[in-house]
């Protein structure tokens, strides 16, 4: 039934990666999916992919090893008949390595391994459109944070803030008061010594803050903890950074060998990626939309200085059966009315400049409380039914 809607593309909900190579398929629908190693099928390539058969492989002997010996020969010729024999091997676990990185974006492969393993899949009811808090929900969680940012960070925003319209200013209309220039030095001062890491601000602001380090899954990479505090069910626990393309916009080139790229219901695609190519284009479009001195989104996500602890979501790994998902992805449309001043936190710029359109952020979302110590897991494969 399941491998009937994915491979019919009736459904599907935001996914992870997928590749211009995917959508040239046509076959995107009914799926968010995954990865290499991710999906959590009980094939038993996958799970030597998510038990550390990854690990095995890459120290497998490459099938150059298993060509027949040279016989001894003068140093010159053995060496270039070594390299003869060598090649074909060596081609040919170049192309086994390639294929079990992308067999998990091969829509036949998926849909034939997907109903071995079910409860790595997450069923959204169609009438829910994907959405396990409301909007407003987001949009208060987002402000409540970024304005704690704002006013930590104070000091250094109100050189900013003092070109803004007399709207925005109004509304820090107290803090901007004891600006006087007099006090300003010892205020700074003051203030420096009582400035908090971003990921202190989140703690007080929502009770809990994460952080990357290395996944309790073997192979897997670096993960996304609870580092202090609880998160409870049903409030945004982090948002995944990136640039956003709309799906006819081209990326081709950021896509190969990119495990960050997250695809939205309607098909718009997230490059969470933090390094090459990825980087480049995110900084480049983030330099294109400053007003001035004032950032329309941050790019510290793609640094170690990030400054809005959230934003690190790309990271989040996928559920497996032993490890079910405590997080889920919901897809949020910036709203017009978002506060100028607190654009700067927005970890997601869109590709191409557009005034009309609104901003795609995606947020995830606690599927229950999240203890300290706790590693997240997300689902990246949902099947809308
Ligand atoms: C979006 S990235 C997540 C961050 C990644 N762990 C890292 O350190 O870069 C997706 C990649 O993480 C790894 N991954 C995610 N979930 C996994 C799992 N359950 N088992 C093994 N590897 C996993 C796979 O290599 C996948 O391509």
């Amino acid at each position: 039934m399941e491998k009937e809607k994915v491979s019919k593309g009736t459904a599907s909900s935001s996914t992870h990666l997928f590749s211009e190579l995917e959508s040239k398929m046509g076959k995107h629908g009914g799926h968010r999916r995954q990865e290499p190693g991710v999906l959590g099928t009980p094939s038993a390539a996958l799970r030597a992919e998510t038990e550390g058969g990854r690990a095995k492989a890459a120290s497998a002997p490459p099938l150059a090893g298993a060509a027949p010996r040279p016989r001894p020969t003068s140093p010159a010729s053995s060496s270039s008949r070594r390299h003869r024999t060598a090649m074909p091997g060596r081609l040919l676990w170049g192309l086994w390595q390639r294929w079990r990185r992308y067999r998990y974006r091969f829509v036949p492969w998926i849909a034939l391994n997907l109903s071995h393993n079910p409860r790595t899949l997450r069923y959204v009811p169609e009438e829910s459109k994907d959405k396990v808090i409301s909007d407003e929900d987001v949009l208060g969680t987002l402000l409540k944070v970024f304005q704690a940012l704002f006013i930590n960070d104070f000091n250094k925003q109100s050189d900013i803030l003092t070109m803004l319209p007399e709207p925005v200013k109004s509304k820090y209309q107290d803090l901007l008061s004891v600006q006087h220039p007099r006090v300003k030095l010892l205020e700074y001062r003051h203030h420096q010594q009582n400035i908090l890491k971003p990921e202190e601000v989140l703690y007080k602001t929502l009770g809990f803050s994460i952080a990357r380090a290395t996944s309790s899954l073997m192979s897997a990479g670096k993960g996304v903890f609870v580092t202090k505090g609880l998160v409870p069910k049903g409030v945004v626990v982090s948002m995944y950074p990136g640039t956003v393309y709309q799906k006819y916009e081209p990326i081709f080139f950021q896509s190969i060998g990119n495990p960050f790229i997250f695809r939205c219901l309607d098909g718009v695609l997230i490059d969470g990626n933090d390094k090459g190519i990825s980087k480049i284009v995110y900084r480049s479009c983030n330099g294109r939309d400053r007003l001035g001195p004032l950032k329309m989104s941050d790019s510290t996500w793609l640094t170690s200085e990030i400054q809005n602890p959230l934003a690190i979501g790309q990271y989040v790994n996928n559920c497996s059966n032993d490890r079910p998902a405590n997080v889920c992805y919901q897809e949020f449309d910036v709203p017009a009315v978002f506060p100028i001043e607190l654009k700067q936190y927005l970890p997601n710029i869109a590709y191409s400049y557009d005034k009309q359109s609104t901003l795609r952020c995606v947020i995830l979302v606690a599927l229950r409380d999240i203890k300290q110590g706790e590693e997240l897991f997300s689902n990246y494969y949902t099947i809308v039914r």
